[in-house]
């Protein structure tokens, strides 16, 4: 572990609090160690029968998670090298067979419109309430792996499961209770990569994923299964690259069944495509996951952040301004399509992504076009054959809802087969079309530093002008920046089109947008804020000489905070 990561002085404080509180001590399986604060309540998540669950999957499975990310990191090596990502030739038999996956379980088979959101208290009731069909509480893009959002969203799940959850709004005297009718709930862990610093196994940093995935799983599946048929807990599964990666899930839910005596293919996962790489391994994928699949999804945002970060060292792929990949541009549209036919063909659901808009409030023209920008989004996924869709906000799913429910007439749309589709690896690797400006690397600078800001401070989805950020958006900017940055790229659009963007041009725009930041969000907010550390980490992410893979790896150690007396 990196002796950099901080124990801060409140941590200590807390924790004497704690003490002469009377918490209780955690009993811990042998060669577990637990190094977060223990606030009220987290021990009954960190029981030891759930500690020694999720510390046989990391002994299982660490190998496989240290290999497939070795993986990673050598394909990366190559497209380096000049090559660019397509389809295997030694998988085509799995590409052109004719086996299909397991039937979606009945709890799942209509998931038209699903809302997402952090595993916040309030949030989660929100979500199930709001008259989605699914929830997708998530651990991923949208939450901030703080050691006590990470304890809190298991208590928050466990309750939801349960359905005792209520959340207490004091303020505004309000109580938070869940209706008769709630969505259905799928939960993300966190993607391969990220590790759990709180929760050493064997003296290492146990993986994130496992840790999500083996509380959550240990503690719900008996109640969650009896009130879903038998089936479930169902998950979304992130960030993949390889159908190798998808194979480790697998196993992991095998062993999760085995060791729970939960029959075979009652955990169900959808994949996020969400990666340049996995876009050609979706057969593979699914193939992999055949007993325990529910499908895949369009993850838009990391897809875009994964385009760019794969072709990093090919200087000819420059992206224009964020705001312009949008989804009609062609490598996307093939994207979709492609993941529509796939699917269908394997008898699982293609589900759609996230459209960005949210309600904006007090500027009802403003609403009315962030509004149609969403219904046209959705538009086009339905009728391109999509089963379901992503929802940012509880404001929009009656709006989606109608959508879906005005052209979807089934329970989804499995029965279309997009036959038409002919996408070849040229169509998903066309650049986008679009102009380069200073204006957008303006507002990635804006929108980067002030997300950070926020994440570093435990929150991990933001509106920033009347969009939804979260670590997948912010993704974009960074390597966006870092790409332009790198290759002196020329901007060829906007207020100074000829201009080329270097170190020192970044440098000043940083400046400027610091002293916009402070401005729009006031002087007060600005000094609490974390924006001058974000900005620092920011600034050294969109410089550095190797783009490194994500964002959250570096300023994971910002989050960090061990108890002093942790012990093993
Ligand atoms: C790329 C991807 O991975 S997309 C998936 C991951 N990202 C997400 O899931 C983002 C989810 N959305 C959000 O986090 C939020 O909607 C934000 C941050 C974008 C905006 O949040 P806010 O500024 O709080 O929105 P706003 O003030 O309009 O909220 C109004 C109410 O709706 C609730 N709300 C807003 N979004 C959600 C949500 N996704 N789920 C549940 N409740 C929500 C708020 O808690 C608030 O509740 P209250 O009136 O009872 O107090
Ligand atoms: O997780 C979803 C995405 O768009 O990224
Ligand atoms: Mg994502």
């Amino acid at each position: 572990m990196d002796p950099s990561y901080s124990v801060y002085e409140d941590a200590v404080s807390r924790n004497k609090e704690s003490a002469a509180r009377g918490v209780v001590e955690l009993e811990l399986p042998a060669g577990v160690r637990v190094r977060g604060l223990l606030q009220s309540g987290y021990q009954s998540v960190l029981t030891r029968e759930a500690l020694e669950f999720v510390a046989d999957l990391e002994r299982r499975f660490r190998p496989r998670v240290k290999y497939v990310l070795a993986c990673r990191r050598e394909e990366q090596a190559r497209y380096d090298a000049g090559e660019l990502p397509g389809f295997d030739p030694a998988t085509k038999a799995i590409r052109e067979g004719d086996w299909v996956c397991s039937a979606p379980p009945p709890a799942i088979a209509d998931r038209r419109v699903e809302i997402t959101g952090p595993v916040e208290r309030k949030m989660i009731i929100n979500a199930l309430n709001c008259g989605a069909k699914m929830f997708m509480a998530d651990f991923e893009d949208s939450l901030a792996p703080t050691w006590d959002n990470l304890m809190r969203g298991q208590i928050n799940l466990r309750d939801a499961v349960n359905r005792t959850i209520s959340f207490e709004d004091k303020a505004r005297n309000k109580l938070y209770k869940l209706n008769p009718k709630t969505a259905t709930l799928l939960v993300r862990p966190r993607g391969w990569h990220l590790q759990e610093a709180h929760i050493e196994i064997d003296g290492e940093p146990a993986t994130g994923a496992l840790v999500d995935f083996g509380l959550y799983f240990f503690h719900n599946h008996v109640n969650f299964r009896s009130k879903h048929g038998g089936f479930g807990p169902f998950f979304y599964l992130p960030k993949m690259q390889h159908s190798r990666e998808a194979a480790v899930w697998n196993s992991v839910f095998d062993q999760a069944e085995d060791v729970t005596g939960v029959p075979r293919g009652s955990i169900r996962g959808t994949v996020l495509i969400e990666t340049l790489p996995a876009v050609f391994q979706m057969h593979e994928i699914l193939y992999e996951l055949r007993e325990h699949s529910a499908g895949l999804n369009c993850g838009r945002w990391d897809y875009i952040f994964s385009f760019i970060k794969t072709v990093r060292a090919h200087p000819d792929r420059l992206l224009p301004d964020r705001v312009q990949v949008g989804m009609k541009q062609h490598f996307l549209k093939s994207y979709t399509e492609l993941l529509i036919q796939t699917c269908h063909r394997r008898g699982v659901h293609a589900m759609g992504g996230m459209a960005a808009q949210i309600p904006i409030r007090n500027d009802p023209a403003a609403n009315e076009a962030a509004s149609a920008l969403v219904r046209a989004d959705k538009l086009r996924e339905v009728k391109a054959g999509h089963d379901g869709t992503w929802a940012a906000h509880p404001g929009l799913i009656s709006l989606v809802v109608e959508v879906f429910d005005s052209n979807m007439p089934h329970a989804n749309q499995l029965d279309v087969k997009r036959e038409d589709v002919q996408v070849m690896e040229d169509d998903l690797l066309q650049m986008p079309k679009g102009k380069r400006t200073l204006e957008g690397l303006r507002l990635n600078t804006r929108v980067g530093i002030q997300y950070l800001a926020a994440w570093m401070t435990g929150t991990g989805s933001v509106p920033l002008y009347n969009l939804m950020e979260d670590a997948a958006t912010a993704e974009i900017s960074r390597v966006q920046n870092w790409q332009w940055i790198k290759y002196g790229a020329v901007l060829d659009g906007g207020l100074v089109p000829g201009v080329r963007v270097t170190k020192e041009l970044f440098a000043r725009v940083l400046d400027e947008e610091m002293v916009c930041i402070e401005r729009e969000v006031g002087p007060a907010k600005f000094a609490v804020g974390r924006y001058r550390e974000a900005a620092k980490l920011f600034a050294k992410q969109c410089t550095s000489e190797i783009l490194d893979d994500f964002l959250t790896l570096d300023a994971y150690r910002n989050i960090v905070q061990f108890a002093p007396t942790a012990r093993m």
